[in-house]
């Protein structure tokens, strides 16, 4: 059978850069492109499958999305991915476009060295990686770590063999771009904007092409049918791990943690949301987000959290036989005191 090979897009970027919110919006604008959706989040809540599958594309249908549950996509790909694509290729309606969205935390380069097994390569090949920014973020030097903190705590610890993990896994999602979105520009100006590319391109060697957007709007003529065929470059596109760990070292995730928090409902989200931030800030949570049960509102209320900036407003009914709860999933590095966090959050409902 000579079956043309189907693109597949990477779409990476580190937590909260807006990855969901640039897929959704393909989805709205991809023509009538048959796009099947491989997602993969850190933290056991699936908000990023329900935020995807509630929102009713025609050309990609709730049984086009497929989520990965069982750890960073990185990690599992034998065990994981490779599966579910070969699961995918055997349909009968193969999709025209495959469109894998990372965890935020994943080093896209294991998942494009994935696409030269030999079952897949013959089948599929990766359009091209896309890497999204949160601008704001980088303008307000979340991805620029006190060097002289990180000194003290290898210092501390020889085992450390990394520099920085947030600054070292944003790096190594840029190395594997072959193109930047550069989100968020709604929340920097001109001045910051000029600064931010300054800093993305300082990371980057191979120099790929940068784009702006706000709300991850970009048009699906740019996003898809890029034909760089980037597995056929992975070894320009080396990770920290790769570099340092030229045996093959497995790498892992033990930087970081997450967890989920189920509490009761919550009689005044303002406040709920006030106390949020401050434990959010107190205790440096990366990204905290999830559903929340408003007592005597019948719409469910998203709370999405990236640092101490949060989304929130109600999606959908609650669904009459769904539990109503307040479930959040919170991620932090490992240091994060866990169980500080999780007491403050408990004592909010
Ligand atoms: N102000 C602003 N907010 C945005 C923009 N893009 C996304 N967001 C918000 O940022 C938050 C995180 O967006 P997501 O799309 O969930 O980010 P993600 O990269 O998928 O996050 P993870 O899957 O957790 O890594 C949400 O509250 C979005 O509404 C933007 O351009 N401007």
């Amino acid at each position: 059978m000579n079956q043309q090979k189907i693109p597949a897009t990477v779409i990476t970027g580190f937590l909260g850069a807006g990855k969901t919110t640039m897929i959704r919006n393909l989805l709205t604008n991809a023509g009538g492109k048959k796009i099947a959706l491989i997602i993969n989040e850190f933290g056991d809540l699936g908000v990023d499958g329900d935020v995807l599958k509630g929102c009713g594309a025609e050309n990609c249908t709730e049984d086009d999305i497929i989520e990965l549950t069982n750890g960073c996509i990185c990690c599992t790909v034998a065990d994981d991915f490779i599966p579910t694509m070969t699961k995918l290729l055997e349909r009968e309606q193969r999709p025209d476009h495959i469109v894998i969205e990372t965890s935020g935390l994943a080093l896209p380069q294991p998942l494009v060295a994935a696409f030269n097994w030999p079952d897949i390569r013959t089948q599929v090949t990766v359009d091209g990686v896309i890497t999204v920014v949160d601008s704001a973020a980088v303008a307000a030097g979340r991805f620029a770590d006190d060097h002289d903190a990180v000194d003290a705590r290898r210092a501390e610890d020889e085992s450390l063999d990394h520099e920085s993990p947030i600054e070292e896994l944003f790096e190594d999602q840029l190395t594997c771009a072959d193109l930047i979105v550069l989100n968020k520009t709604d929340l920097i100006d001109a001045a910051g904007l000029i600064r931010v590319r300054d800093e993305v391109a300082s990371r980057t060697v191979r120099k790929p092409v940068m784009i702006e957007a706000r709300n991850g709007e970009v048009s699906a003529g740019i996003l898809l049918g890029l034909g760089i065929g980037t597995e056929d470059d992975v070894a320009n596109r080396k990770s920290h791990h790769e570099l340092e760990h030229e045996d093959g070292a497995p790498h892992d995730h033990d930087e970081f943690d997450s967890f989920v928090v189920e509490l009761g409902p919550v009689a005044d989200p303002a406040s709920f949301i006030a106390a949020l931030r401050t434990i959010i800030s107190t205790h440096d949570v990366l990204r905290l987000k999830g559903f929340v049960d408003v007592s005597g509102k019948p719409m469910r209320l998203q709370l999405q959290a990236v640092g101490s900036r949060i989304d929130h407003y109600f999606d959908r009914a609650w669904g009459a036989s769904e539990k109503r709860a307040t479930r959040l999933v919170v991620i932090g590095l490992h240091e994060m005191d866990q169980d500080a966090v999780r007491a403050a959050i408990e004592a909010l409902a």
